[in-house]
């Protein structure tokens, strides 16, 4: 799995690059809540220019990607000063207020995640086969506090040869999550003509223990 994930950053085969802030973020992001200055985990976050976005409106991020490759292509492609150091077996980037961690998303632990109050995927929990998803979601709840919101955008397909990207129905969005978190629907977007790709949009709250 890593390695393929590599092989295509190392080749550019990275045709779920975005290269402009997704709209369903821009969108929906203001109206969750989440306070200016909460810090912002975004898993599996390649290059996305989501993180630029979210750090403009005031949210430190914390991106985690297995490639190194993503990781200097963002901060090539951005303009404030790079610094560079090493925690707890992570090599890290940072710019501006955006943070990179390099490696493995099941390596990051909660003792990593004090500051973060709130997350956002988009195409992480889609880009893992499906036993890896219910690790995934429940290895995210353990990260983050009670309380803290979060959007996430899934995707189904019509002709699904395989994977990623992987279909993940609503269905299955709210089995995974609901233990964990308070699950509200927001949006599908129109199928993409060709692809059949269709984008669902959530927001999400970590539940608490009483609640
Ligand atoms: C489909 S891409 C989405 C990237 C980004 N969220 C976006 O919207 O452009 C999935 C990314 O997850 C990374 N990845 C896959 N498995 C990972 C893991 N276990 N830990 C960290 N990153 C991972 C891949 O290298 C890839 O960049």
């Amino acid at each position: 799995m890593a390695h393929d994930w590599l092989d295509r950053w190392r080749e550019g085969r990275i045709g779920f690059h975005r290269d402009r802030p997704h709209p369903a973020l821009v969108r929906h992001w203001p109206r969750l809540g989440i306070r200016p200055g909460t810090k912002v985990l975004v898993p599996l976050c390649g290059k996305s220019l989501d993180m630029r976005w979210l750090g403009q409106h005031d949210h430190p991020v914390l991106g985690i990607e297995l490639a190194p490759e993503a990781i200097e292509q963002f901060v090539g492609e951005g303009t404030s000063e790079i610094s560079r150091y090493r925690q707890d077996g992570f090599d890290i980037c940072r710019q501006a207020n955006v943070e990179l961690w390099c490696g493995d998303f099941f390596h990051f632990h909660i003792q990593q995640a004090a500051e973060i109050g709130a997350f956002y995927d988009r195409a992480a929990l889609i880009a893992l086969p499906a036993p890896t998803r219910q690790r995934y979601a429940f290895h995210l709840a353990q990260l983050l506090p009670p309380g803290a919101a979060g959007l996430l955008i899934s995707l189904t397909r019509t002709l699904d040869d395989g994977g990623p990207p992987y279909t993940v129905s609503s269905d299955e969005v709210r089995e995974l999550f609901e233990p964990n978190f308070h699950v509200t629907h927001l949006e599908d977007g129109e199928p993409e003509a060709g692809s059949g790709f269709q984008e669902s949009v959530w927001a999400m709250v970590r539940r608490g223990p009483i609640d």
